[in-house]
């Protein structure tokens, strides 16, 4: 039989996954989710069968360009757990359904978890951020429809830069912004009231993947007493770590850290570009979700809530 067939639509968000120009766990989602849509109704499939082999090649594609944020695999369990029937056109039918209803409900969490972190601000506070998180920044967004006066301070965040992203999205909205490089953050918490941040996955025991330089950051936090809030919708919950599986980190090219144009003058020394970091819970302060705000020591109840047993295998595997 031959491979199954991937839309170009597919191919394309795969590579944009992998290349960041899709980048941010929601986003990753959001996207992935959108392409299996495309593939069911691009499919010309003529057999049941051939149509949801299509479905998981396509999922399987999408799944093997980053590791670390689990919104991904989650959002393409969803997706494929709905679909159903006994034709093409059934099946077609239920998956592009499903999309629709997937990608409202993480725009819903989103705004609902950023109504509850947006409580934990108050009036004219400062809030320094990592990276470029959606989910934080919907936080900021609700307290500044509340009317509350934020400030932001906001990490460069090496290699990629994503505080430029987090910076302008700020700017846009009004926020006074003091962008700085990743070395000032210890200096410059002394003027902060809360560091914000978003996660790619939370673990059963409440460690919070997220974007390299986070868990040296809370650290510090928790040394001058700056509370640490992670905003992070249960897209975010890792069910995998609930059976003892420990998040893969991606290991990312070394030409982001040191460029071709760069590398003669550096001479031949090895690079490590690892993307992600954990951050211990004992780090963080609370885990805003659309569920509502626990200490990270609470969220192995609400993923048993969510996740109950652990089914064996993957709906991409060849089994389904
Ligand atoms: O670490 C990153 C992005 O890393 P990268 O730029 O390498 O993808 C973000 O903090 C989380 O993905 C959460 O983002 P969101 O809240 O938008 O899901």
């Amino acid at each position: 039989m031959n491979d199954p067939a991937i839309t170009p639509a597919v191919t394309a968000v795969a590579d944009d996954i992998a290349e960041m120009e899709i980048r941010g766990a929601a986003a990753i989602a959001d996207a992935a989710a959108a392409a299996i849509g495309e593939q069911a109704q691009a499919s010309e499939a003529d057999t049941p069968e051939e149509f949801r082999a299509e479905i998981r090649a396509a999922a399987r594609r999408l799944h093997e360009t980053r590791p670390t944020a689990v919104s991904l695999p989650n959002a393409l369990r969803y997706v494929l757990q709905g679909m159903e029937g006994n034709t093409v056109a059934e099946l077609r039918d239920s998956i592009v359904a499903t999309v629709v209803e997937f990608r409202r409900e993480l725009d819903q969490a989103q705004d609902n978890l950023g109504q509850i972190g947006a409580n934990r601000l108050r009036d004219g506070d400062t809030i320094m951020t990592h990276c470029h998180s959606t989910d934080a920044l919907s936080c900021v967004r609700h307290a500044l429809n509340d009317g509350k006066d934020i400030s932001a301070i906001v990490k460069e965040t090496r290699p990629r830069k994503q505080g430029h992203i987090t910076a302008r999205q700020l700017r846009d909205w009004d926020v006074p912004v003091t962008l700085i490089v990743d070395n000032a953050a210890r200096r410059y918490l002394n003027d902060a009231d809360h560091v914000l941040v978003g996660a790619d996955s939370i673990a059963a025991d409440g460690s919070v993947i997220n974007k390299i330089g986070t868990s040296g950051l809370a650290v510090n936090a928790r040394e001058r007493g700056v509370p640490i809030m992670v905003a992070a919708q249960t897209l975010k919950l890792h069910p995998g770590t609930m059976t003892g599986h420990t998040v893969e980190i991606e290991m990312r090219d070394e030409r982001e850290v040191l460029p071709d144009a760069e590398r003669e003058a550096v001479g031949d020394v090895r690079v490590e570009n690892p993307a992600f970091d954990v951050t211990p819970p004992r780090y963080v302060d609370a885990i805003v979700t659309e569920r509502g705000q626990f200490p990270p020591e609470s969220i192995v109840t609400l993923m048993r809530e969510l996740f109950g047993d652990q089914q064996n295998g993957e709906p991409w595997d060849e089994r389904s």
